[in-house]
């Protein structure tokens, strides 16, 4: 029997819209589908790979850096070939690209695959609602991606009013060029709009008639990461909370992602908090720690003109216990509590 080839399905968008919380929720979807993963960071530390570890059966991740800078066709290839094993059964692929790769370069780059086992299953771009009008006066050349997307995902659309909801649905629908755009809330869509054989089709058909110049991304020295710096933090020490939350009250200047676990080691308080800002959003999810992690914080600092010195040294000043006596020291961190 000759076996169909395995959708790769891309997700894009710039940082902190919703890329791994979209995978995470595909994978708690499947529609009994097996979905094998790659995610890859901005960064040396690989959170999301953190994040969606023990949810898969089949990754591969990269903490080098930018996916579509990080390797050639033959590297993607490679990384494919891990995933595409006839022992691995995968029935569609997903690739996670950093939130400052180029789509486009990883649409050429899959479709100049020479794996037969793998087909072009789509471009999604997720957008954050909430920092989309901002994100675009800083980066303008982001509308582009949107007019080479096969499904474009408003996302966090819960964080804005009706009337903004609306108005970014119109402009983004604009700018995606006639493309599908869904309003999403923490990337929750329906998994057969990506799985569903046919639309999986159709989208390759559209990918064919891409021209190359429209694949063609940018030079890598103007990928937007050029002016982007990541700092990594790790501490096997406790973390104050109260010296952390004045150092994110205060974010230094240029910081415009974060992410990562902390360890406050709190009694009371010791499971694992899940850090996420995204310009001046910010949340900590509380969860077990699996029982193999070790109790650290890892945290990633994602910015433009970062005093990367600096905030290392701002980190590491916020190591340390509170006083046996200080009751309350959890208290500004459990009201950015969710999930
Ligand atoms: N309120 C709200 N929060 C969201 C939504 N989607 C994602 N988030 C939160 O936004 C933060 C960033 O989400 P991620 O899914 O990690 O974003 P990402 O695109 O993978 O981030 P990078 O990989 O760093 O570019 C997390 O705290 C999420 O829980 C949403 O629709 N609404």
């Amino acid at each position: 029997m000759v076996r169909q080839p395995i959708p790769v399905i891309i997700v894009a968008g710039f940082l902190g819209s919703g890329k791994t919380s979209l995978l995470n929720h595909l994978l708690r979807n499947p529609q009994g589908a097996r979905i094998g993963v790659v995610v890859n960071d901005f960064g040396q530390i690989n959170i999301d790979a953190l994040s969606v570890a023990g949810q898969v059966d089949s990754s591969v991740s990269l903490s080098n850096g930018c996916l579509c800078c990080a390797v050639d066709a033959s590297g993607l290839d490679d990384l494919l070939a891990k995933l595409t094993r006839p022992s691995s059964d995968i029935d569609v692929i997903v690739i996670e690209c950093s939130g400052l790769a180029d789509p486009r370069t990883m649409v050429r780059m899959l479709l100049g695959s020479t794996n037969p086992r793998l087909g072009y299953g789509g471009l999604v771009e997720v957008v954050d609602a909430a920092e989309f009008d901002r994100t675009r006066q800083r980066h303008p050349e982001l509308d582009q991606h949107l007019r080479f997307a096969d499904l474009v995902l408003l996302n966090k659309t819960d964080r804005v009013s009706d009337g903004d909801r609306d108005r970014l649905l119109e402009l983004v629908r604009e700018l995606a060029d006639g493309g599908p755009v869904l309003p999403t809330a923490h990337g929750r869509l329906d998994p057969a709009l990506l799985f569903d054989r046919e639309s999986v089709r159709q989208r390759r058909e559209s990918a064919r008639q891409l021209t190359f110049d429209d694949l063609v991304g940018d030079d890598c020295h103007e990928h937007l990461h050029a002016g982007y710096q990541s700092v990594e933090f790790t501490a096997d020490e406790p973390v104050h909370p109260r010296a952390l939350m004045r150092f994110l009250d205060a974010r230094p200047a240029g910081v415009y992602r974060m992410k990562g676990q902390v360890h406050f080691g709190v009694p009371g308080h010791e499971q694992k908090f899940t850090l996420h800002t995204v310009g001046d959003f910010l949340r900590f999810q509380r969860s077990r720690w699996a029982r193999s992690e070790p109790r650290r914080t890892q945290l990633v600092v994602i910015g433009s003109g970062l005093d990367r010195d600096r905030i290392r040294e701002d980190l590491h000043a916020c190591l340390g216990r509170p006083d046996a006596a200080d009751e309350h020291s959890m208290l500004d961190v459990l009201k950015f509590i969710r999930g």
